[in-house]
């Protein structure tokens, strides 16, 4: 080719590259835009590629976006900055692009938080941690000096496999300076481990064979898996009836059909019983992810999903954000958990967003559940979710029979939390060798402690909440910002010595009233605060399941999703707890949900369970309900009262929540923004009024509730609103929780 053509080609070609390098990077912050960045020559910069930026002063991670976002200043674009590396890294997958945005639309939190949340995996985007070993060189020539110890060594290393020098050293039980002498003569040669894999869960592996009703709910999930499109069923069973088992086969036929699969669990409920359930059915462990997990394992996890190596997770909320490339089915269990909604930073439910994804994909969705929450029951009846359902028990056991004590008339021994009627039962429980649960949802010893001379109540510096008397780790403690002190000897306002008396039962105080009745008993104190971790819990569980214990004391984490077969009567200290909470439109579904969960833990295999709810209130719908075990009962009554409020799912919820240390700003901000709101015929503002917890760590705090029709645009109204909004001062801050689960 002749010189000066080339040369103009060459320029022509410059030209074209120039003008198509640069890229819209999202930053994993709390703003709502992309930033254009150059593309250094070379280097490739495909949408969902992580790189790393020059951010204000700093040098951070950055996703290429496949589209600008947001509406910040054009850039002249001689000024843009350059990327400065990709990162080596799987890509964020399209549709996990797309899922961001529609979250972000959704609960109005920016973008790059809830890219954040997608890469809660630092050890991802760090370079890859290789770990060196040795292996054999074949056919290498033996050094002149062949010692004992060298011989063993390459007797071990003769299997060909890589080990690290340690590891071989151990083995031939010598040091590992013989290792290195032998890889210097050129015996051993240095390598790089390979990364541990992911093992693959096996389709029919353990197959079960299933009663005809089960059969039913089976060919139901799985048609939707065949169906190969977007769809929600509800998978509705009683307690014990086998709904873990019966999804198992819908997450097997969509491992079959070559799709990714994941089972979203309340995070208590991922219990090695689980875990062991999933083994015998797919021959392997499936993959955790949750809030316990080493950053080292988040990393490679992060990535095995990314790279499709990871075919079924099992894990908290949070494992929706993960980067799947073909997920094809998700299993919410206990769907109408509350553990599924977030709270803070991103306010998600992820129940909902679970549903969400699964339109985005294309693929079948399944919420399981023995207590469905309205929303998603009302779904069902009107036919926009599918409806499998598991009428008995795969026992064939009967459900418990429950009783109410009403505390009015069967009244309590003073200082004592357990009536004579339980505690009846509880010895003829015993006797027999059988297990019970006293289930209180109450952390500590007492919920309130207050001077006897004085009358002054503990309450917390820096909250509006009484101090918790925790009696084990002799400490009184907020549980709400964590504030703590020692048990005090005197009342710190009148000082009055040893006049502090505890009021209200804990868990911990009923176990020492059972300690008391029952001295020989074996007991197990189940409540978060006293159980260090996961690991430690899942051996409690096990504890109880082995019957290694005669009676299991516990908060809402004994609760949920166990099956322990030895288990024969259930206790419930305080059946009003749930019910005092008059601003949430969900008490009484909640309260409903966990003592019919409870209640549920009796009885599943041989023989049939007893429960007891202790109640000043037994006239309560939720109660008469529970007693009668009448779910429909309940359900109609609620539908009812929802529809009537226009209460979720028949109106939408916001709140907005402001806070700032100082009172009086509080308020006027709250009023403020109130005076604000655009006006509306459909939707109506309620508040501004003082939180319920006025106080929390020090911050004053306000709520106002937006409330709207179903079929109103509330983001766009909210969104509106929040443009009519002045410059706030630095200490204020505004939360917006869409959906919300939390009144307080
Ligand atoms: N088809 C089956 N074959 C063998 N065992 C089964 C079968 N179905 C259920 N089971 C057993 O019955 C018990 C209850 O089943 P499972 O835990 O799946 O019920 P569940 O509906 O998920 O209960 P919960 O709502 O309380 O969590 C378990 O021990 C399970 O192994
Ligand atoms: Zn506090």
């Amino acid at each position: 080719m002749n010189a000066p053509l080339d040369s103009l080609l060459q320029i022509l070609d410059n030209n074209a590259v120039e003008a198509a390098r640069s890229v819209p990077v999202l930053m994993p912050v709390a703003l709502d835009q992309t930033y254009d960045y150059l593309v250094p020559e070379g280097m490739d910069a495909a949408p969902g590629a992580f790189v790393l930026v020059p951010f204000g002063p700093q040098t951070r991670i950055g996703i290429v976006w496949d589209a600008p976002r947001g509406e910040g200043k054009p850039v002249d674009p001689k000024k843009l900055k350059a990327l400065t590396s990709r990162i080596d890294a799987p890509c964020l997958p399209e549709i996990s692009m797309r899922f961001a945005e529609w979250v972000a639309r959704y609960t109005l939190a920016p973008l790059g938080m809830v890219a954040r949340m997608m890469m809660s995996a630092d050890a991802a985007f760090e370079p890859p941690k290789h770990r060196f070993g040795v292996c054999i060189v074949e056919g290498a020539t033996p050094p002149p000096k062949m010692t004992q110890a060298r011989t063993r060594v390459m007797e071990i290393a003769a299997d060909g496999l890589v080990r690290a020098k340690s590891d071989l050293a151990n083995l031939a039980g010598c040091s590992t300076g013989v290792v290195d002498g032998l890889a210097a003569a050129g015996m051993l040669v240095e390598v790089a481990i390979p990364e541990r894999s992911f093992p693959r869960p096996l389709p029919q592996h353990g197959e079960t064979g299933f009663t005809a009703d089960q059969t039913r709910a089976v060919e139901s999930l799985r048609s939707a898996v065949d169906a190969n499109n977007f769809s929600v069923t509800l998978l509705d069973g009683v307690t014990g009836s086998g709904k873990t088992e019966v999804y198992f086969e819908a997450v097997a036929r969509a491992l079959e059909a070559g799709g990714q699969t994941l089972i979203l669990l309340p995070e208590i409920a991922l219990t090695s019983q689980f875990l062991d359930r999933f083994a015998r059915r797919f021959g392997a462990r499936p993959v955790e992810w949750h809030s316990a997990l080493s950053p080292a394992e988040r990393g490679r996890i992060w990535k095995g999903v990314a790279r499709g190596d990871v075919r079924c997770v099992v894990g908290a909320r949070s494992a929706l954000f993960l980067p799947y490339c073909e997920l094809g089915l998700i299993v919410v269990d206990e769907e109408h958990d509350q553990g599924f909604k977030q709270d803070d930073r991103v306010h998600y439910q992820g129940r909902d967003m679970a549903v969400v994804r699964g339109n985005l994909g294309k693929f079948p969705v399944i919420l399981a559940s023995a207590t469905p929450s309205i929303e998603s029951h009302v779904n069902a009846l009107i036919g926009r979710y599918r409806h499998a359902v598991l009428p008995g028990r795969f026992s064939g056991v009967e459900m418990p029979d429950v009783s109410a004590i009403d505390l009015r008339s069967e009244k309590l021994v003073p200082g004592k939390w357990l009536a004579e009627r339980l505690v009846a039962s509880m010895t003829e429980t015993l006797e027999k060798g059988q297990q019970t649960l006293l289930f209180l949802n109450r952390r500590g010893y007492a919920p309130l402690t207050l001077c006897r001379s004085c009358g002054h109540r503990l309450e917390c510096p820096q909250c509006t909440a009484w101090l918790v008397e925790h009696r084990f780790k002799k400490k009184l403690s907020c549980h709400h910002c964590g504030f703590q002190l020692s048990l005090p000897e005197k009342c710190p306002k009148c000082a009055a010595p040893g006049s502090l008396v505890a009021c209200g039962p804990g868990v911990e105080r009923v176990q020492e009233e059972v300690a008391e009745r029952f001295p020989d008993a074996r007991v197990a104190l189940l409540s978060s605060d006293l159980i260090p971790g996961l690991p430690e819990m899942r051996e409690m569980i096990r504890g109880i399941e082995a019957r290694e214990f005669d009676i299991i004391i516990g908060t809402q984490i004994v609760a949920k999703g166990h099956n322990f077969p030895g288990l024969a009567l259930v206790g419930v200290v305080d059946g009003d707890l749930g019910l005092a909470h008059g601003a949430d439109p969900r008490s009484a579904e909640r309260t409903f949900q966990l003592l019919h969960q409870v209640t549920g833990r009796a009885g599943r295999t041989t023989f049939v369970g007893r429960g007891f709810v202790q109640t000043y209130s037994p006239d309560h719908p939720v109660m008469t309900a529970i007693v009668a075990g009448d779910r429909n009962a309940f359900l109609n009554y609620e539908v009812k009262t929802r529809q009537a409020g226009l209460l979720p799912p028949y109106g939408r919820l916001a709140a907005i929540i402001v806070s700032a240390r100082d009172k009086a700003l509080t308020e006027q901000v709250a009023r403020e923004i109130a005076r604000r709101a655009p006006p509306s015929e459909m939707i109506s503002v309620l508040g501004p009024s003082e939180a319920p917890i006025a106080v929390v760590r020090g911050r004053h705090r306000w709520r106002l509730l937006v409330k709207a029709p179903r079929d109103v645009d509330l983001q766009t109204y909210l969104r509106a609103w929040a443009g009519m909004i002045p410059k706030l001062k630095t200490d204020v801050r505004i939360t917006v929780d869409i959906d919300p689960y939390n009144f307080l």
